[in-house]
Order: structure tokens, then sequence, then C-alpha cells
């Protein structure tokens, strides 16, 4: 094994503020964790910290944040993030469970198993400064953006949210706190929280530890359930191993051990962003080939079946369509290329940058295309964009590619731009569409509906700029199916959602157990039942005015769904009506579709003409 530099070894130890190699008045000896903070309550923080509470109801969890309204929200029946089975988890460690109980067996009706009723753990506050000082472990998941102005813009992490948590940190946290980077930060930030923490709290014992998230949108509950593996970053301190497995015996209440790694800090902060560039890179490749494809009448999609069959390769992430969006890839492929930049690695930064390079041009070349099929005017014609959210299941609609093609869309002067997303809410995407494109957006020719048949009415071109199932044309792909015989042991795998997770494997049904338990209850319902195991406690009463009530009661009426329950959520999603929107539609009716859903030989059945990625038209 290469031996790591002295120098290294030197910096990683420095994390344990003081230089510390030994224990400080017992505060780290036995770490027993009682209570955590997590500040940031966003896509990474509320999720994470749910499930951390939900997990582990003897540790009490505090999710903090700066931003009132956020918070409001998450003490309210409407977090402010939607994420398939969120509510369920949230419901549970925010308002607490009753006593309940169940048949050990499938189909049966006993009740030979009782969980017990468990006390609320969970809460959202935005008291940040007293939340940090009452943790034991304090868990830092603000967002890291790429920096738009001064040095390094366009690719250097701005730290400025970072950076300010760190001295409220510094100010409050007790001593022997273990604090968390749950965010993603550039490589050696450790070393600026230590020496920020040192310089505040001179003689004060901290240890710094890497935790990153690899949750995805959209997947993020599933994720944090089943994660493929947790990783923890230390000093390789006595008192920084016993930090780190101070955080492993929390994420232990329900991750198998051998999936959580264990590693030096900067190893761990650097493999998450080597991970999210790999991955993006993986999208920029296939996307670079369906141009090659088509021009020479290869089919994309074959292309990425019959290399991904290659288990060298992997099937996973070659999908070609208008490129990666969302808050992660872009900025984190771009701190990487920061990174080997001001480190003298120039060639190291050009090889990632053009990850981006290849994100944009295909963004840019198919929207060029709409417009080129569309005799290279738009003027007069309706266009409409399906799917605003950066991927599918999400509401998320940062760097989302529709936006960006919105916008080249817009100077062709069309007579109008129509969008529908089935997950974001139309007075969301309007103002987010107000803010982002500034004074083109108020000219008047974008609409937003809450369903696709309005959206696409009198269209001349519909284009998919989000993969949802709701727009697919053809079959979705079967789902498991129900196993034969006993359910295999769940511990650390995802369940067949189609199966009846009993009997549960072991000592007694986890947490996971239950929930999977639930979601297949609700599945299996067959009318709305969000509590098939009447653990549910009354939620918080919003009051009259509550705009969140109001937004809901309007998006139900114009039919877009939010995911307010888990019995509309696990359900098979509908699909929109592809007849109808043809017939509506004007003269010649196109479809591009940029995320590879349709099925062209049925989309020209119903007179559509259709252009995909990677693959020539088909009409
Ligand atoms: N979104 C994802 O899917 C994802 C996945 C893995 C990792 N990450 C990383 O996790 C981090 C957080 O991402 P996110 O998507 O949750 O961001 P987010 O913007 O959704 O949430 C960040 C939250 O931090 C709060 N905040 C900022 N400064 C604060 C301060 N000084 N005090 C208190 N609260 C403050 C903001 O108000 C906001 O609610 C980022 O570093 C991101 O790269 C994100
Ligand atoms: O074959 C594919 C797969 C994905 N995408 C696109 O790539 C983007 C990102 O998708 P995905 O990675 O599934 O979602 P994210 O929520 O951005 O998750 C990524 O970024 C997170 C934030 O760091 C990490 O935690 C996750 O592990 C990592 O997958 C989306 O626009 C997808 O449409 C493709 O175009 N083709």
């Amino acid at each position: 094994m290469a031996s790591i530099p002295a120098s290294v070894i030197d910096s990683v130890k420095s994390l344990g503020l003081n230089g510390s190699t030994k224990e400080t008045n017992g505060t780290l000896g036995d770490v027993v964790v009682k209570n955590i903070c997590c500040v940031g309550a966003g896509y990474v923080g509320g999720p994470t910290a749910s499930v951390i509470a939900y997990q582990n109801p003897h540790i009490r969890v505090t999710v903090v944040d700066r931003d009132q309204t956020r918070i409001r929200r998450w003490n309210s029946k409407h977090p402010p993030i939607y994420e398939p089975g969120l509510r369920d988890i949230v419901r549970i460690a925010r308002d607490g469970g009753r006593k309940t109980s169940f048949g050990s067996q499938a189909e049966t009706d006993g009740d030979d198993l009782t969980i017990s009723e468990r006390p609320a753990n969970l809460f959202f506050s935005t008291d940040v400064g007293k939340c940090i000082g009452e943790a034991d472990i304090v868990l830092v998941a603000v967002n890291t953006p790429t920096k738009y102005r001064g040095v390094g813009a366009g690719s250097a992490t701005d730290m400025t949210a970072f950076e300010a948590v760190t001295g409220v940190v510094a100010q409050y946290a007790r001593e022997g706190a273990i604090i968390v980077e749950k965010s993603t930060v550039p490589c050696r930030t450790a070393q600026l929280v230590a020496d920020t923490l040192a310089m505040h709290r001179p003689g004060v014992h901290f240890e710094i530890l890497s935790n990153p998230e690899f949750l995805a949108a959209g997947t993020a509950v599933n994720d944090l359930l089943y994660p493929d593996r947790i990783l923890i970053g230390s000093a390789p301190t006595p008192s920084g191993k016993k930090a780190a497995e101070a955080l492993v015996g929390v994420y232990a209440a329900w991750v198998p051990r051998e999936r959580i790694l264990t590693t030096n800090v900067w190893s761990s902060e650097l493999a998450k962003l080597v991970a999210n560039s790999m991955l993006a890179q993986r999208v920029s490749s296939i996307n670079s080939i369906s141009a090659v494809c088509e021009q020479t009448g290869a089919d994309v999609d074959e292309v990425a079946r019959a290399v991904g069959v290659d288990p060298r390769i992997g099937n996973k992430f070659l999908v070609a369509g208008i490129g990666f969006g969302g808050s992660c890839f872009k900025k984190d492929v771009l701190n990487l290329v920061y990174l080997a930049d001001t480190m003298g690695l120039p060639e190291v930064g050009e090889y990632w940058r053009q990850v981006v390079k290849m994100n944009e041009y295909a963004r840019d070349r198919f929207t060029n295309r709409i417009i080129k099929c569309l005799n290279n005017t738009l003027v007069g014609k309706k266009v409409t964009i399906l799917g605003f959210a950066f991927k599918k299941n999400t509401s998320d609609t940062r760097e989302a590619p529709a936006l960006e093609m919105i916008k080249t869309l817009l100077e062709e002067r069309p007579r109008e731009i129509s969008v529908f997303d089935p997950c974001c809410n139309p007075l969301v995407i309007k103002e987010e569409i107000k803010t982002l494109l500034g004074p083109i957006a108020d000219q008047g020719n974008i609409a937003v509906y809450g369903n696709a048949v309005d959206a696409c009415k009198g269209s001349t071109a519909v284009v998919i700029a989000t993969e949802f199932d709701e727009f697919r044309n053809q079959p979705a792909p079967a789902p498991p199916r129900a196993p034969v015989g006993p359910p295999p042991k769940l511990i650390g795998r995802k369940p067949n959602p189609k199966a009846d997770p009993r009997p549960f494997d072991g000592t007694g049904p986890t947490e996971n157990d239950i929930l999977a338990l639930h979601k297949h209850l609700v599945q299996r319902a067959g009318e709305d039942n969000d509590d098939p195991l009447d653990r549910y406690l009354a939620e918080p009463d919003c009051p009259e005015d509550c705009p969140d009530c109001i937004q809901h009661r309007e998006s139900k009426e114009t039919g877009f769904a939010t995911g307010m329950g888990s019995a509309e959520e696990y359900k098979p999603k509908e699909r929109i009506d592809w007849v109808s929107i043809a017939e509506n539609m004007a003269k010649p009716r196109w479809v591009f579709d940029g995320r590879g859903v349709i099925d062209s030989r049925e989309m020209v059945k119903l007179g559509v003409r259709v252009e995909s990625v990677g693959r020539q038209h088909a009409f």
C-alpha cells in the first residue's frame, strides 16, 4: 500500500483542534449522542435529518434554518420540499406515532406484532445559535453554489453560507461537539473550519468530520433509507476516530456496518466531487454519442443498451437527452475544475470542464433542432414545454435545462410558450421564470398550465424536457414481480413495493420494515388511505388563511400532483392523454422528445412527427 506523506497526515491530524490525540475531559471518550442539530432545512438537511430522527427515536434532532418560511412549512402539513415518501417519515418523527398492532404474517388479520408509541423527536426551528449550543453533533447542510462574481467566478464554490454557519458554530457549539460537513465543499474545507474554530475558541476541542450526502432528488427518501454507502472522513487520531465512530453509531441504526466507509477527511471531501463528476461525465459521454447517432442512423438507446450490458461499463446513467440539470452536477464538476486549476493542473481542469461544455452543447443542439424543424421561425406559433423540473418526481427546478431552452425559444418571438409540469406548482413556475429570465419573461407570451391537455392545445410543437413517466406513450417498464416464498432479508436492501414484507426477518420489524409494510398496504388499499397501520397522530393545524392550504386546493382543481399524501404518491402515475393532445395540436404536429420517453411509432400513428435525441426523425 502506498504510504501517505507525513505532511498530509499532519494536516489531517490537526483537525482534532489543538493537535489533540488524547481524549479531552471524557467528552470524546464514550460519545453518547443524544442531540443532533442540522443547520440548513433544504433538500439535503430536511430529508436527511428526518430520516436520522425516524431511525433513532432516542435522539433529539433539530433542523435549524434562517429562512422562517421554510421552517414554518416544515412545522406544518406542507413540507417545503416534495420527495416521495418524505411525508410519512416526517409525520412519525415530528408528530410522534401511536401504539399499533398488526399481523406478523402476510394477508392475516391477526395482531400479534405491536409497535410501541413514540414521542416526537424531530423539531424545526429558526433559533440557530441555541440549537447548535445544545447539540452533540452539528451537521452543516447549507447551500454551496458556484460563485458568480469575483475571484473564481463561474467555477469556485461560494462559501458564504458555509462560512457564516462556521462562525455561528464557533460561537455557540459546546466543547467536544462534533462538527460535520454535510454540504458538498471544496477539498480541504475541513482545515478552514478547524482554523475558524481555533481562532474563535482557542483551547476548546472540536472534531471535524466530512460526511457528504449522495441522495438524488426524487429518490431522496429511498436513497437515505437504503444507501449504497455512507462516507465518513475523520482525522486519523484516536479522538478523530472516536468522533467518526459516534457518527457511525447514528447511521448504524439502519445502515449495515459494511456500507459505512471511513476514510481520511480529504478523501471523503474529494470523493463526493469525484462521484458527481464521474456521473455527469457519463451523461455527457452518451450525449456526445447521440450527436454521432443522429448523423449516422445509429440509435443511441440501442448503442447504450449494447455497451451497458458489459458489466465493466454498466447500464446506469446512459440515457441520452438534453443534458443534466440540478443544483449539483454542474457546480461540483466546476468545483473540481477550480481545484485542479488552482493547484497548477490545468490539463486536469480542462478535461473536466469539457463535461460541462458538452452538457450545454447537448441542450443547445436540441433547441436549435426544434427551431430548424419549425422552419427557423416561431412567429405566430405556440410551443409547449412538458416538464420544468430538472428530473422526474421532483419539484426541484434548479439548473433545469427547460429554462435555458425557454430563453432561447423566446428569442424567436413565438405566439406563446406554454409550460406544464406534473410536480411543480404553476404559481411557483411562473415566479421562477420571472426571476430567472428577468424582463424577457414579462413579454406576456409565457403561460403555465395545471394540466397537459390545456398546455398543448393549439401547439405546433410539444417539447419534452423532463423524463416524467406521466409523459410516456408506451407502457412503463414492468414493475418487479412479487417474489414467490418468504421475502428476502430486507436489511439494507430496497423492498419490492408490490410484495408484502412479512414475515419480518430477525428480531422484529425495523423502522424500514414498518415503512415497507405501510407502503405495501397503501398501494393495496382500494380507496385513499394514508394510514393503514393507524399509526399517525394529528398533524399540526393550519390557520384559516394558510397560503399553502389555499394553493393546494387550487392545485387539486387544476389537476397536477404534489404528492400531498402517501396514498396519492405510491399509486402508479396517470399518463397524459396523448390522443386528445394530438387531436388538439396545430398542424404540422411536432413532438420533440428531449428525454427518450416517447415511442415514436405510436406517436406517428396519431399523425404526429417525432424528433428524438440520438436518432433520426420519425414521421
Ligand atoms: N440537493 C441535493 O440533492 C444534494 C444532494 C447531495 C448534496 N447536496 C449538497 O448539500 C448542500 C445543501 O444543498 P441543498 O440542496 O439542501 O440546499 P438548499 O438551498 O435547499 O438548502 C440550504 C438551506 O441552508 C439555509 N442556510 C443558508 N445559510 C444559512 C445560515 N447562515 N444559517 C442558517 N441556515 C442557512 C438556507 O436558508 C437553505 O434553506 C449543498 O452543499 C449541496 O451541494 C445537495
Ligand atoms: O442517464 C441519465 C441520468 C441522469 N440524467 C440527468 O442528470 C441529471 C441529474 O440526475 P440525478 O443524478 O439522478 O439527480 P441529482 O439529484 O442531481 O443527483 C446527483 O447529484 C446529487 C447532489 O450532489 C448527488 O447526491 C447524487 O448522488 C447525484 O446522482 C438530471 O437532469 C437527469 O435528467 C441524464 O440525462 N441521463
